[in-house]
This record gives C-alpha cells, structure tokens and sequence, in this order.
C-alpha cells in the first residue's frame, strides 16, 4: 500500500525562528525518494510534520490526501525512525519488549519479518536497550522502520550510526523490502554518497527551502565536470551554471549544472575537453555551499 505525500506553501517556526520557509512538492507515492540537506536545513523538521508530531505553522500538508496532524487513519500508517533511542524512556526496555509494543502499535507489522532482522543484526532479544552499543540501538529502530511496513516508512539519518556492513546490510533490506512490499520510503542524510543509486527522487533542502525536487536519473545528467585547455572549457561555460572551478596551470576544470546539449559535447571532445559524470554528493555540496546563496 502506498500513500502520497503533497506539501504546499508549508511553513514551521520555532518561537518565530523559521524552519522550513514554504515548501512545495508532490510525492505520488510507491517509491523510494531522498530527503538531503545541510545540518540544520530542515530535514527533520518536515518529518517531523509528516509523522504528526508537530503541526505546520501555515500551508498544507497531505498525506494520502488527508492532514496527518492527530488523524486516527493516517498517523499508525507513518512510521519515522530516527537516528536512534534518544533519552526518551525507552532504554529500559529489553529489544524483544520494545519490539513487541512496536508491533502492537502498527497494523501492518510482520513479525516473522522483525525476528529475521534481529537475526541479520545480530540483536540479544533478552537485553536492555541501555546496554546496547549506539549502533546496535540504530539496528533497533531500522527494523522497527523496516517490520512496521507502513506505508509510508521515514528513515531519519537511521542508518548514519551503523557499521559499515550494516549500513549496506539495510540497504539491501529497504531495495528488497520495498520491491516486494512498495510503499512510500523517504530517507533523510547529509551523507548520500552510498545510497543514492536506491533514490527514484531526490529532494535537496537548503535553508528551510525546497532548492530541487528532481528524478534522480535527471539530476545526475545536469551536472557534468568538463576538462581540458582552460580555453576551450571556458568557451562552453556559456549559458550554464558554474558550481565550481580548478585551475591547475593551462588546464582547467569546472562542474557545470544545467543542460549541456549533446552539440557542445561533441565540441567540448572535439576540443580536447572531457567530460565525465559528477555524482549526487558532489552536486548537492556545490549546490548548497554558502556562497551559492
Ligand atoms: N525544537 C526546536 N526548537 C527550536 N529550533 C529548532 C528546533 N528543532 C529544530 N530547530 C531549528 O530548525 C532548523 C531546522 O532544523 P532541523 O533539525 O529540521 O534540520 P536538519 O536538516 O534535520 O538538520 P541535521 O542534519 O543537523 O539533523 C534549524 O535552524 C534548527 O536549529
């Protein structure tokens, strides 16, 4: 089951302070899409408004065409998982108890799916969460995410504290977990140079303001990095936006976003310029760095 998710001229203040500055877009749903921003651009902050536990200041927010805000429908049907067990009470419970009222919780939870999880995580169903490692408390909550199979599933810089076989261990999960059961996944990090290939959509956050919303496939192709004699690179920079610049003595290379149409590729090769692919991370750090403004 799949739930979109439409947000129009959204807007959280915190004490007068904003948050998220007007935010617009349109999930259709059934899809793994990427949540990126800089530390304090408002990631959480628009979770937080899709799991119901905080209400917008202005503008509208809806899930499965409903406000989520205390909706008795929408709210067991979002599950956000966050980085990990804060100080919220629950460290003293045992992983088999915490998992239990998770699941009770949750319609659409599948305990077969959970026990099978506790197992890839290697999780000691008999012991308190205060005694686990920050890592395994990380596991804990992704297969809470994970088992719940809520439709729409939030994985909050989840995944940030795991190891690094882990982190690919639930990458794997989320990519099987959501073919076999397509919902609505969003995942939030600062850090998307290992996930991005699972994202369909990216949404980049900048500020408390939605700076891209694009097919992930899209994004990739506007971004290219050109080398080559510095001439003949700044003779195509024409009528693109440069992200960043290198000079190394005649040679020059720039990180280009914009349309680059298959004529000036072939001139740029003509000319002795290459052009090669920029990845996802490398894109949304030239597009949010501070004197981009
Ligand atoms: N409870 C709060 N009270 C006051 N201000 C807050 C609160 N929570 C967040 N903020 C502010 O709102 C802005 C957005 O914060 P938010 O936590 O949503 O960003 P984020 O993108 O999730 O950041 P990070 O990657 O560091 O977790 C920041 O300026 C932050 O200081």
């Amino acid at each position: 089951m799949t739930y979109s998710i439409e947000a129009r001229d959204l807007r959280l203040d915190y004490r007068g302070s904003p948050a998220l500055r007007g935010i617009d877009f349109r999930l259709a749903g059934g899809g793994i899409y990427g949540l990126i921003g800089r530390n304090g651009s408002g990631k959480t902050s628009l979770l937080s408004l899709v799991a119901s536990l905080a209400k917008p200041t202005a503008g509208t927010l809806l899930v499965d065409g409903e406000d989520p805000f205390e909706n008795p429908r929408i709210m067991p049907d979002v599950c956000l998982v966050q980085d990990r067990i804060k100080d919220s009470g629950d460290e003293i419970w045992k992983v088999g108890s915490f998992l239990r009222t998770a699941a009770a919780l949750r319609p659409r939870w599948d305990q077969e799916y959970a026990d099978r999880l506790v197992d890839l995580f290697e999780l000691p169903r008999r012991k308190r969460i205060s005694s686990l490692s920050l890592g395994k408390r990380s596991a804990l909550n992704i297969i809470v995410g994970l088992a719940s199979r809520a439709p729409v599933t939030i994985f909050d810089e989840a995944y940030v504290g795991l190891d690094a076989p882990s982190r690919y261990a639930f990458y794997d999960e989320v990519l099987a977990d959501y073919m076999a059961h397509p919902r609505t996944v969003i995942m939030s990090s600062h850090l998307v140079e290992e996930v991005d290939s699972l994202f369909e959509e990216v949404l980049i956050l900048d500020e408390g303001r939605l700076l891209v919303h694009e097919d992930t496939d899209d994004l990739r192709s506007r971004g290219v990095s050109l080398t080559g004699p510095a001439q003949a690179v700044d003779d195509l920079r024409h009528g693109l936006t440069v992200l960043n610049e290198q000079v190394l003595g005649g040679t020059k290379s720039i990180t280009v976003y914009g349309d680059l149409d298959e004529d000036a590729l072939s001139r740029a090769r003509a000319a002795g310029v290459e052009a090669g692919p920029v990845r996802l991370q490398d894109l949304f750090v030239h597009l949010t760095r501070k004197d981009r403004r």
